[in-house]
């Protein structure tokens, strides 16, 4: 709870409005019974004009009763939902400054559940808290005084109902609270199977893997339904033992008195106001119960969400708000690397040096380390050993926006913003006017297509892009790269999707364009990378060579094997 304090601190006035409606709802509540029962007395001894009187008081009460009420409502509501809004936007600026590293670590659908689902649940019990915290107990400590008050004599059937029905409460409390954090876990996989599914529907398609899918759907939910439905059935049985004891209680107290109505007819005003307040305890103990309940959910909850804002980001940036970029030369010393939870190295005592301006190739096998050298060129991670230097300065050493403008890191299947192109651009460089769009599209030979579109660069970019093919996609990402002119630009395996003509076209106007870029290119093709100024050749993590393609063909087998293969492949098609 400590978590919310400091927002609850930012809604101060709805917050003291909410409590004093509730002393206002919880006074006319109580009062209610003592009003009925003087009425009831005034009308056994035929006593119209306090009938009138009070009856008019017990009127205005009600209205008082209910104002108090719809007052609490709105200012609950207030409080709660400013706060559910202020911890989502809290959450996810936090998550903007994580390194990548953390994100992978929370894992994306546990981050988006955190964001929704546990932050609809501390909305729920802050609203339910504003409305029943200060209204439980007055009510509760009210009710059984005026009982006690009301009907002396009857105190222990007060005693005996509220015994019965805390302890079934405790005891399902006990069972549910185990339960709640299970439901969370399963609403967690029941998003990741939704999400993958999706995201992979052509995979699941041209697989014909749809029943699979189905198979593994069901049974992520039918886990979640199962949890569900145990804390259901608690409090399928909570209900009848509360409402039952309570009868037991009114049935009790009316034996009891009922042998006496007779001989004390005042008796009767006083059962029904003494049988007021029992159900206002019931009323009280039942909510109390559930605000309970619904509290050791949300606590499991704010855990959640603290969790992710206590986080300090695994990496941090000198502090400094500079954005001028630095030159584009690059340097590898000794550099080892090992992914956060594996126990072997990915990159092992990397050595090397580019000068500015100039183009590296990066080949090698499949997972031999390429996309995990370009990443810490990046800073996406950082070395566990060894120094990586962009412009003689080590990254580590370098501030988040100069690192960002210096290098554009284009992926395989780079990631475009739904809204519209000229958007995803600006995201890069926000002053960006139609002619450096033009200028970029042209580099990345996507303005033709791009051109001959109804709205040109304000066409719009659908959710996960989809209304463009993969070539379209990888153009449209390269031009988002090459837009700020960087002094770094990371093609990682960028133009896999474009056809050879495209792509050496896309290679001569970067030539053409891009003179002072650095470029590093990861390629499965030789092709790609055969005019590079320095190639290096990857083997699970090292290097095992490094030298333009023709000394590499002299001196290094993998590179050879390579080529080879490509060679005798493009033979084989022609
Ligand atoms: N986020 C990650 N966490 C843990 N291990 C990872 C992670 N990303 C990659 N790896 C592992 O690191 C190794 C190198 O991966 P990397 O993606 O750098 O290879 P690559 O040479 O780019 O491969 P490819 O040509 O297939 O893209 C692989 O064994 C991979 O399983």
């Amino acid at each position: 709870m400590k978590v919310l304090m400091p927002y609850f601190k930012r809604y101060h006035v709805d917050v003291t409005i909410a409590m004093l409606s509730v002393i206002v709802l919880v006074f006319a509540t109580l009062w209610q019974p003592r009003l009925l029962q003087v009425v009831m007395t005034a009308i056994i001894k035929d006593d119209q004009q306090t009938v009138f009187r009070e009856g008019i008081l017990l009127l205005g009460l009600a209205v008082l009763g209910i104002i108090g009420g719809v007052v609490n409502t709105i200012y609950s509501a207030r409080v709660a939902l400013g706060v559910a809004t202020d911890l989502r936007s809290d959450l996810y600026a936090k998550i903007q400054f994580f390194a990548y590293a953390d994100v992978e670590k929370f894992s994306a659908s546990n981050l988006v559940v955190r964001m929704t689902n546990d932050v609809n649940q501390v909305q729920q019990i802050v609203m339910a808290g504003f409305q029943q915290i200060t209204r439980i107990p007055l009510l509760f400590l009210g009710a059984f005084i005026l009982a006690i008050v009301t009907m002396p004599e009857q105190w222990w059937v007060i005693i005996v109902m509220m015994a019965i029905i805390l302890l079934a409460t405790w005891i399902a409390v006990q069972h549910m609270t185990k339960y709640f954090a299970e439901t969370q876990q399963d609403i967690e996989n029941v998003n990741t199977v939704t999400r993958e599914n999706l995201m992979g529907i052509r995979v699941v398609k041209s697989f014909v893997q749809e029943p699979n899918e189905i198979k593994k759907f069901s049974h992520a939910s039918d886990q979640l339904t199962a949890v569900t439905a145990k804390i259901g059935y608690w409090f399928s049985i909570l209900m009848p033992i509360f409402f039952l004891t309570a009868n037991l209680a009114v049935g009790m107290a009316v034996y009891l008195v009922g042998q006496n109505i007779t001989t004390h007819p005042s008796y009767l005003a006083a059962i029904t106001s003494f049988i007021s307040y029992l159900m206002q305890i019931l009323y009280a103990v039942i909510n109390g119960g559930f605000l309970m309940t619904f509290a050791s959910r949300a606590v499991i909850s704010i855990g959640r969400i603290s969790e992710v804002l206590e986080t300090q980001p695994s990496m941090t940036y000198v502090a400094s708000e500079t954005e001028s970029p630095l030159a584009g030369d690059i340097s590898f010393d000794h550099v080892t690397f090992t992914y956060p939870g594996d126990d072997q190295p990915t990159l092992k005592d990397v050595s090397f040096n580019v000068a500015a301006g100039a183009m590296l190739g990066i080949v090698g096998a499949t997972g031999s380390g390429k996309t995990t050298l370009a990443q810490l060129i990046a800073r996406l991670y950082d070395p566990d050993s060894g120094q990586v230097k962009i412009g003689g300065v080590d990254v580590r050493q370098i501030p988040e926006k100069a690192l960002r403008a210096t290098v554009a890191y284009v992926l395989q299947r780079s990631t475009l913003f739904s809204g519209t192109i000229s958007g995803n651009l600006k995201q890069v460089r926000p002053d960006a006017q139609a002619s450096h769009m033009r200028w970029a599209a042209n580099v990345a030979q996507a303005s033709e297509f791009i051109e001959r579109l109804p709205q040109t660069y304000d066409a719009p970019v659908e959710e996960r892009s989809q209304n463009f093919s993969g070539g379209q996609k990888q153009r449209l990402a390269i031009t988002r790269g090459v837009i700020a002119d960087p002094e770094i630009l990371i093609l990682d395996d960028a133009t896999s999707a474009l056809d050879a003509r495209s792509e050496k076209l896309v290679q001569e106007a970067m030539d053409r364009d891009l003179t002072s870029t650095t470029t590093v290119v990861i390629a499965e093709k030789i092709a790609s990378i055969i005019r590079a100024d320095q190639i290096l050749v990857l083997d699970g993590g090292r290097i095992s060579g490094s030298g333009t393609h023709q000394q590499l063909l002299q001196t290094n087998d993998i590179y050879q094997a390579i080529y080879q293969t490509q060679k005798a492949r493009e033979e084989g098609v022609k």
